[in-house]
């Protein structure tokens, strides 16, 4: 099998290889065959975030308690209900800005799986009248509707002690055709909340704060950006308006902030994004043919808890799946061909472990919270722009492996290259965030799998993984 370097110039600035570093301390081992070629991670895990929290670096890092924030009895019986017991940055720094009269914008940045949905359901909680349930007051919008229930999920959690608390989802077939939106709190996607403000289903009157979560992938002018301009055009001005993502490119951020005027902003630099929990490799595949044959030894090989695979297309997700289970392997795959109904049981199924491996495109790339996945592969490098003129998607590389790594926990993310334009794509994307890549080799399969091992079957990350991001507010 040809080595990539032989077969490229190593740029310079090429990914260096490094050893993965652990926090064996924490696990307590296990495993359990499955009886499919794929082996199901039993490792009970002791989660121990007070170190991670007490770091002045973690993103999780905070110096007040929710107690401290001015959070009512209800919300804090709904966060000790969670287990949350303190603030992760985001939560800590941005909250009191949301919180304080006037009402004043918001837009923040923090990393993947750092309590952004946290921040600003707390916020929403806080600012909704519950004396007038059925009355739409606050809408949050989410570029899928996969994030969209999870969201609703989040709010009604946090929210399980808040007393005639109504938290609708208008997402499509969520709302009868001839139906009224009657939740204090809406959660949803834009081209369905237009549609029924339209039709006259949703009175937005009311409202007081909109949140667009994903913000700089739903603000773009390529994707969703004219619906959310849209929406802003049909509720009143005085809505105050939050903006949340991990990822904020220049471009982006400009129009941000011409959508939410006059917004406290936490930004971070390109350097400080990545999650330190989560230990970025890549595979060196001979060409684009074997690819397939990496995957399946990948999992032939290793115990891991639940994984995602994303590719490029629907067609490549189908026929890896096809393939797959031709081999014995037990895998989902959701993307957006598949109806509302059985999307949502897909990612019931994938949250709940009866699936382990869930094969998925870019709709999943974004927010999706499931705290088990240990492993994230980059079975395509992400590519935008049109046909001919791509280029190396640097934030969605950063969302589809920030769905391993959360609050704290440790993940592999694993990007597979095969010849000079995938294996570039990446550098560029690893020299965008000042990263060093961990090499694989499917010449030696011993010394992956124990690199993989090492990292995931620890549980938390220790606090020196955290990356040096101090957000300015
Ligand atoms: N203060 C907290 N204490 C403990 N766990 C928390 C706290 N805040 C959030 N979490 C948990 O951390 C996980 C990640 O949070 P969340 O989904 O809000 O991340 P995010 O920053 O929105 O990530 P992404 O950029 O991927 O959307 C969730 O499982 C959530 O329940």
């Amino acid at each position: 099998m040809a080595d990539l370097a032989s077969r490229i110039t190593k740029p310079e600035d090429a990914p260096a290889v490094s050893a993965p570093e652990t926090a064996p301390e924490t696990q307590i081992d296990g495993g359990e065959e499955l009886g499919t070629g794929l082996v199901q991670s039993a490792f009970d895990v002791e989660i121990k975030l007070s170190d991670l929290q007490n770091d002045t670096e973690s993103p999780l890092f905070s110096v007040s308690t929710f107690e401290e924030l001015g959070l009512s009895k209800e919300i804090n019986d709904g966060l000790l209900a969670m287990n949350f017991k303190k603030p992760s940055k985001v939560q800590e720094r941005a909250l009191p800005l949301m919180l304080s009269n006037p009402p004043r914008n918001m837009i923040a940045q923090s990393q993947s799986g750092t309590g952004k949905t946290g921040a600003f359901v707390l916020t929403v909680l806080s600012r909704v009248d519950l004396t007038k349930p059925t009355q739409p007051q606050a809408l949050l919008l989410a570029p899928s509707r996969e994030l969209a229930r999870q969201i609703q999920g989040v709010v009604m959690n946090i929210g399980q002690f808040c007393k005639d608390l109504i938290v609708e989802a208008a997402i499509p077939g969520a709302i009868a055709r001839d139906g009224a939106v009657k939740g204090s709190v809406v959660v949803g996607t834009p081209g369905t909340v237009i549609d029924l403000i339209r039709r006259k289903q949703f009175d937005v009157s009311q409202l007081k704060v909109l949140v667009i979560d994903e913000a700089d992938n739903m603000l773009d002018q390529q994707g969703m950006g004219e619906q959310c301009v849209r929406v802003k055009a049909l509720i009143p001005k005085s809505t105050q308006i939050l903006l949340f993502s991990a990822t904020f490119p220049d471009k982006v951020m400009t129009f941000a902030e011409k959508y939410a005027p006059n917004a406290n902003q936490m930004k971070l630099r390109h350097t400080e994004l990545t999650v330190k929990g989560i230990s970025q490799m890549y595979m060196d595949c001979p060409d684009e043919q074997k690819k397939y044959e990496v995957l399946c030894k990948l999992y032939g090989l290793m115990t891991i808890g639940s994984s995602v695979i994303f590719v490029r297309t629907r067609q490549s997700a189908n026929e890896i799946q096809r393939r797959m289970e031709a081999d014995g392997h037990k895998v989902s795959v959701l993307h957006g061909a598949y109806e509302g109904g059985d999307r949502d049981a897909l990612l019931d199924d994938f949250r709940t472990g009866r699936s382990k491996v869930l094969i998925t495109t870019n709709v999943l790339a974004r927010g999706i919270d499931v705290s088990s996945v240990s492993m994230v592969i980059n079975y395509d490098i992400p590519m935008k722009g049109p046909p001919g003129k791509e280029e190396p998607d640097s934030e969605t590389y950063l969302h589809r492996i920030g769905r391993t790594g959360r609050f704290g926990r440790v993940g592999v993310s694993i990007s597979f290259v095969y010849d000079r334009r995938s294996y570039q794509a990446l550098t560029q994307i690893a020299n965008f965030y000042g990263i060093d890549l961990i090499q694989l080799s499917p010449d030696d399969w011993d010394e992956t799998e124990k690199k993989v091992q090492d990292v995931i079957k620890s549980s938390r990350a220790k606090p020196d993984y955290a990356p040096s991001a101090v957000a300015k507010v």
